[in-house]
Parts: structure tokens; C-alpha cells; sequence
């Protein structure tokens, strides 16, 4: 991709995007510098080989061809008209997970915002800071560009290139979709998963260890950081609470017909709502933005011993059988593991029998 950044890259934050961003651009040979306003940060950024430390290089950064500001939104329009400012040959980013507010913040400083362009990499973790980073983090997951008027086509171009080389599908689309749409997809379910999530703060332990994988799945976004989503939630509060009244009359409709789930048309109504949770699961795209797809499942029993997974997924890999999702889980009290694999619908019966065969435990 010869419009892919071929100068240096200056990260801004080096927490998990920024330093999920560096190190995917280390891999790719591009010289990566990290500047973070936490000294601890910016050196761990280093460490893990995210780039190098401005800190660390005094006086040895050259000037960037691209700047990616990566830190908490409530900071990124300042951060964003300082890097224009300070390097007037850069094209300037940034990842912050709202887009309209920080677009609308930056027209008002006034800054020429032709070198600019927002971004959001539709992919992340429900932990933070750079001992969190990724580099594999934007691998065919989606990333959007938000453009503005100003925008100049050039730096368009590289950071869609930037987006690109880092294994991520590019959108574009204003910053007023962006947050419309995020509000749905992004910040609704961190928000019902923190709800869920904080109904179980006085549950019994005993009880909560008897907690499956449905559990599990519904809460792994509530271990996120109040800190950042406090600026998401109301930096988007806008686009926010339509999509929560929706939720609240769904809540009322459910609360109203299971206070009399006898009643004539209760049991429908269930079914209903369910059934309307099923429709829209159905749409949600699988891996690689495609249209959604189902794949097939089993579960293989594994040894909790070092290297089993790993010779289980060389196996899969050795008989060219390409695996779509893996999800690890553990028996309760048991010295083994269940690994759920999923695979094309249509080589799920070759991949049964090939493990079967070669001594592996099928048990779904
Ligand atoms: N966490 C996610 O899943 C995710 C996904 C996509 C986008 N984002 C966006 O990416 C941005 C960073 O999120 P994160 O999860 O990497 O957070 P993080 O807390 O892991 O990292 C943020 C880093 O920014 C640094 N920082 C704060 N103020 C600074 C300043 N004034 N100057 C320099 N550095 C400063 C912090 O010290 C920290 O190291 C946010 O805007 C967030 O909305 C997050
Ligand atoms: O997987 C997760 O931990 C996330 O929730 C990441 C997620 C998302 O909603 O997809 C959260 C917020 C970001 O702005 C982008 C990505």
C-alpha cells in the first residue's frame, strides 16, 4: 500500500489503542513513537515494543508524516489542535469513540482542520492501558472515517490506509452517523451489560459460582473503565436516550405481562419479545464484516496441560480445515477444558471424524 505511512508514526496515549496501534505498526516496520502524559505508560509502551518513548529519545523524534491522538476523548480536541500545530507537515487522527462532539469541538477553536481527519476502530477490550494492547486488535474488524468538510483528500488517504495496513475494514461515513450508530451497536450494550452486571454486586458467591457461559457473555463489557465511558455516555447522551427508551418500553411491556403471566396472551407476548431478540441477533454481521453467517460448533474436550490447545489448533490447521471462532471454557472442579470450535457448516462431519480418528474427545 504505498499510501500507507512511510515516515514515522507519533502515537498520543499509549494506553490500549494506542499502543494496540504501535505495535501492529512495529510489526509492519514503521517507525513508531509513543508520547503519553503518564511517564509509566509511555515506558511500558516501549517494553512491550508499542514504539519508542519520546521521553526515553529525548530530542531524537523526527517530525511525523502521521500523528494518531489515542487518549481519552475529554482530552482529544486539544490534543488534536496541539499536534497540528506542532507538526504543520502532519496529517493528524484520532481513535476517540464519539465523533460529533470532538468534530464540533475542534470547528470551534478554529484550527485549520484540513490535515485532520476523525477515526474510530470499531474494536477494543473491556480493559485498559498498554499491558492490554493487542497487535492482531484491528484485524478484520471495522474502522470508521469520519471526514469533515475540511478534510483535504490526501490526508483522507492515509489514514485509510493507516486503517488498512493495520488489517481493519474501512467506513466512512459524518460524524453525526458515526454517533447515531454507535449509540446502538457500541455504547447500548456497554450500558446494559454495566446494568446487568450491577445486579449481582450483593448475590450470594455460592450462588454466583454456579454461573454458565450466558452470564458471562452478557457481562465481559461491564469490567470496563468508568473513567472512559463516562465521557462516551455523555459526550453521545443525544443519540444515547432514544435508543434507551426503547429498551425501557420493551422493560415495561416484559414487566407488565409477567406480573400476570397466565393471563390470555402472556405466554405470546414472551415468546414475542424473545423472538424479536432472535431476529435481531440474526442480523448482527460475522467475522469480516460479511453478511451474518452461521457456523458450525463442537466442543473438544482438552487436557489442562500446557500445549494442548495449540496442538489442537495445529491439527485443524495441518488437515485444512480453516477455524472461524474459538471459545475456551472450563469444566467446574475438572482437570480439563472445553474448546468450542467453529467451523464452515460444511466441514464440520470431515473435522469430527478427523479429530475422533486421531484421539481427540468430540463431545458436541
Ligand atoms: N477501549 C476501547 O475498547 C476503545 C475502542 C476504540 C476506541 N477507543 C477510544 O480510544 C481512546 C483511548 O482509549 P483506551 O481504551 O486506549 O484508553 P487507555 O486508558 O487505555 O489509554 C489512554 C491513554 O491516554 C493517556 N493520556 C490521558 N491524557 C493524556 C494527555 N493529555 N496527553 C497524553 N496522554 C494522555 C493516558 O495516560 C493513557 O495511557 C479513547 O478516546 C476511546 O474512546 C477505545
Ligand atoms: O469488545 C469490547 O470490549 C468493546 O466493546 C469494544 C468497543 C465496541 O463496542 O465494540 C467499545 C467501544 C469502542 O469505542 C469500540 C469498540
Amino acid at each position: 500500500m504505498t499510501t500507507a505511512p512511510v515516515g514515522s508514526v507519533l502515537i498520543v496515549g499509549a494506553g490500549l489503542l494506542g499502543a494496540s496501534i504501535g505495535l501492529c505498526l512495529r510489526n509492519l516496520g514503521v517507525e513508531t513513537w509513543l508520547r503519553d502524559a503518564s511517564p509509566t505508560a509511555e515506558a511500558v509502551g516501549e517494553d512491550i515494543g508499542a514504539g519508542l518513548s519520546e521521553r526515553a529519545w529525548v530530542g531524537q523524534m523526527p517530525e511525523p508524516q502521521l500523528v494518531v491522538v489515542a487518549t481519552p476523548p475529554d482530552v482529544t480536541v486539544s490534543l488534536v489542535v496541539a499536534a497540528l500545530e506542532e507538526f504543520p507537515g502532519a496529517v493528524v487522527t484520532d481513535v476517540a469513540s464519539v465523533k460529533g462532539a470532538i468534530l464540533r469541538g475542534l470547528e470551534a477553536t478554529g484550527a485549520d482542520l484540513t490535515r485532520y481527519v476523525g477515526s474510530h476502530p470499531m474494536a477494543g477490550r473491556e480493559k485498559s492501558g498498554p499491558v492490554a494492547a493487542r497487535g492482531e486488535l484491528f484485524t478484520s474488524m471495522p474502522w470508521v472515517l469520519c471526514s469533515s468538510e475540511q478534510t483535504a483528500p490526501s490526508a483522507r488517504r492515509l489514514v485509510k490506509a493507516l486503517a488498512v495496513e493495520l488489517g481493519a475494514t474501512v467506513t466512512e461515513m459524518s460524524a453525526d452517523e458515526h454517533d447515531t450508530t454507535v449509540a446502538l451497536i457500541s455504547h447500548l450494550p456497554q450500558v446494559m451489560s454495566s446494568l446487568l452486571a450491577s445486579r449481582l454486586q450483593d448475590t450470594p458467591l455460592h450462588h454466583l459460582a454456579l454461573s454458565g457461559q450466558g452470564l458471562r457473555d452478557t457481562t465481559r463489557i461491564a469490567g470496563s473503565d468508568p473513567g472512559l465511558w463516562v465521557q462516551i455516555l455523555t459526550a453521545n447522551a443525544a443519540s444515547i436516550v432514544p435508543a434507551l427508551h426503547g429498551v425501557q418500553e420493551d422493560l415495561q411491556r416484559l414487566i407488565s405481562t409477567l406480573e400476570a403471566p397466565t393471563a390470555p396472551g402472556s405466554r405470546l407476548d414472551v415468546a414475542q419479545l424473545i423472538a424479536e431478540g432472535n431476529a435481531g441477533q440474526a442480523r448482527i454481521p460475522g467475522k469480516h464484516g460479511g453478511a451474518p453467517k452461521a457456523f458450525a460448533q463442537l466442543t473438544v474436550l482438552v487436557d489442562d496441560v500446557p500445549g494442548t490447545i495449540a496442538h489442537l489448533l495445529t491439527f485443524i490447521g495441518e488437515i485444512g480445515i480453516n477455524l472461524e471462532d474459538l471459545r475456551l471454557d472450563h469444566s467446574p472442579g475438572q482437570p480439563v477444558g472445553l474448546a468450542e470450535v467453529s467451523v464452515e457448516p460444511n466441514r464440520r462431519e470431515e473435522l469430527v471424524e478427523a479429530l475422533t480418528t486421531n484421539g481427540w474427545k468430540v463431545v458436541q
